[in-house]
């Protein structure tokens, strides 16, 4: 499935945050976005899961509009991690990832009182699936610590795990490394990798630009709210313009 903003514009007060923004992310492809502090990234991810709803331009997935509610999007195939992470802390980890999972699979009330065979045989097939994601993003498959019991880059892939369970088509991670050292960032980027494999499509936020340009296919640089330029890493890192933009910021 391909996500795309066209021209998405969007405003808070007299503040335009986005303005006439288009990106597309296609299929098994690893897109960046980039942009100094404020540049409207969060905004446009908010956009793009659903949260907000532009006063302008459409988001489409697959040619159709994106519902304007998180969890409808999210049942459409839209996953996202946040820039801060949202696990439910005293669950164990491996209730976490099942919450995920819920977004999927329907039960019907009668079934899970009377905790039908069907409704067994349903949740066991859950529990299995959180397990091999947990395992897929290295975690202990038996999930059986709390949340925040686990270091602060578990926590991160958790979020991961959680919302691979959800069977994205799209997966959004907001700075999926801040905060992490050399080797947990080394982790990540091959996680990443490793969930394009898969089929799915990945769009990134870092601040980390040598992150970006060493892991995606495409980048699309944000500043002040507008497309700067977008192309393979190559272009975008000797584009001047973009240059500019980072030691302005600075
Ligand atoms: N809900 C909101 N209400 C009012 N202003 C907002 C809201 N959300 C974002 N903004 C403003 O919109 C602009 C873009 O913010 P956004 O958080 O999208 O930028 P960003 O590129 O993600 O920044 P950072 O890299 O610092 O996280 C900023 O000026 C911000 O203050």
């Amino acid at each position: 499935m391909t996500l795309t903003a066209e021209s998405v514009s969007i405003s808070f007060g007299g503040l335009r945050a986005l303005d006439e923004v288009t990106l597309t992310v296609p299929e098994r492809t690893i897109v960046g976005l980039i942009g100094p502090n404020g540049a409207g990234k969060t905004t446009l991810f908010n956009c793009l899961t659903g949260l907000y709803a532009p006063s302008s331009g459409r988001v489409l997935l697959d040619g159709r509009p994106l519902a304007a509610d998180p969890a409808q999007a999210a049942r459409s195939g839209v996953a996202r991690t946040f820039q801060n992470i949202r696990l439910f802390s005293g669950m164990s980890a491996l209730d976490n990832v099942l919450v995920g999972r819920h977004t999927r699979i329907r039960q019907g009330l009668v079934d899970a009182l009377l905790r039908s065979p069907r409704f067994r045989r349903s949740e066991g097939q859950a529990v299995e699936r959180a397990r091999a994601e947990l395992t897929f993003v290295g975690l202990d498959p038996e999930g059986d610590r709390p949340a925040r019991n686990l270091s602060y880059g578990d926590q991160r892939r958790l979020e991961i795990a959680r919302a691979l369970a959800g069977d994205p088509a799209v997966l959004m991670l907001d700075e999926p490394t801040a905060g992490m050292n050399a080797q947990e960032t080394a982790a990540v980027r091959t996680l990443i990798g490793a969930i394009r494999d898969r089929g799915i499509a990945v769009l990134v936020i870092e601040h980390d630009t040598k992150f970006i340009f060493s892991l995606c296919d495409h980048v699309y640089v944000l500043v002040r709210g507008r497309m700067l330029t977008a192309g393979p890493p190559p272009a975008v890192r000797a584009d001047p313009r973009v240059i500019e933009a980072y030691l302005g910021a600075a």
